[in-house]
């Protein structure tokens, strides 16, 4: 379990991290969401004691990293995975990293197997790709067996195979009733990965929740129309109770009706139409409106109340 407690993180006059508070419960993948600058990377450091927060704290399975006497094996964190020093092999990284928090050699052996680069395990660090030197790092997060893990993007640099493999990675650990956080600026490919939900933006947290709860509220369904009479078209269908709202380019958005219902008013009304189809709003629309709204709030000097995203 991880609990960020009123998390603040100033950066000269940057606000990285804002009162930030919410936990991770273990037994399930969480997705940490944001798009770039939101303040993930910032959190994830100060869960590892590596930047000092302005105020508040967070306490990894009941207490600070810090005071966790083995840290290796209470948390495992990947966080950038270009920071591997290029002149070392991949099985030397790790066993560095294994002698240093009394874990045995054997260990090293058993993540290569787990991370699947047990061939290329003597190769220079300097001549992997992006996608195994993320997998060395995913390697070392495992290396302690903790109870906790953190991946900052994890599935950067992975080709798709990797990126499947990863997830199937994440969900079983979580499996195993550890706590596994995964940060990400993709909304999409996070609700494939995780079970649940913290999503921030400017440093402060916009949503929590599960993803099948987040995907019934946030995937919009309604019909597209495009007709070179739009003003006609949106007063026959509001003279009938339906709903319009403008669309891109002179399109109307219908919804709460069905797509016959609009094809047969259309034809009754003789509105000429050029395409009549269904849309779903994708989650990544629905995650930047998400957030294009907090940065909206935060440019007026508000509150940041939970933005309003279309249902
Ligand atoms: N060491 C630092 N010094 C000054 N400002 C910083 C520092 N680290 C982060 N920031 C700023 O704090 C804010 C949050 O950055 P952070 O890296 O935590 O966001 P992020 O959500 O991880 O984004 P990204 O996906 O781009 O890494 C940004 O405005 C960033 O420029």
């Amino acid at each position: 379990m991880i609990e960020v407690q009123r998390l603040t993180k100033r950066y000269g006059s940057t606000l990285a991290v804002d009162d930030l508070s919410f936990r991770v419960e273990p037994g399930r993948v969480t997705g940490f969401l944001g798009p770039n600058g939101a303040g993930k990377t910032t959190t994830l450091r100060a869960m590892l004691g590596l930047d000092r927060p302005t105020s508040g704290r967070v306490l990894i399975e009941g207490r600070p990293y810090e005071e966790h006497p083995r840290p290796l094996a209470a948390v495992g964190a990947l966080l950038d995975a270009r920071l591997l020093h290029g002149g070392r092999t991949a099985r030397g990284h790790l066993l560095g990293l294994a002698r240093s928090n009394r874990i045995p050699d054997t260990r090293v052996g058993e993540v290569l197997e787990t991370v699947g680069l047990a061939s290329v395990a003597r190769k220079r660090a300097g001549g992997l790709s992006l996608g195994m030197s993320q997998r060395v790092g995913i390697a070392a997060a495992l290396l302690g067996d903790p109870r906790v893990l953190l991946f900052d993007e994890p599935i950067n640099g992975l080709d798709p195979e990797g990126i499947v493999w990863f997830r199937e990675l994440a969900r079983r650990l979580a499996g195993e009733g550890r706590t596994v956080l995964v940060s990400s600026h993709l909304m999409s490919e996070t609700a494939q990965t995780a079970d649940h939900l913290v999503v921030i933006g400017q440093g402060r947290l916009l949503a929590e929740s599960s993803v099948d709860d987040f995907v019934a509220r946030n995937s919009r369904s309604y019909i597209l129309i495009r007709t070179p009479e739009p003003d006609r078209l949106r007063a026959v269908l509001m003279s009938e109770g339906v709903r319009t709202d403008d669309g891109p380019d002179g399109a109307l958005e219908v919804s709460g009706t069905t797509l016959e219902t609009v094809g047969a008013l259309a034809a009754e009304n003789q509105v000429t139409v050029y395409e009549i189809s269904p849309r779903t709003a994708s989650l990544e629309e629905a995650f930047m409106r998400m957030t294009a709204g907090s940065v909206e709030f935060r440019a007026n000097g508000d509150t940041a109340p939970m933005p309003e995203v279309a249902r």
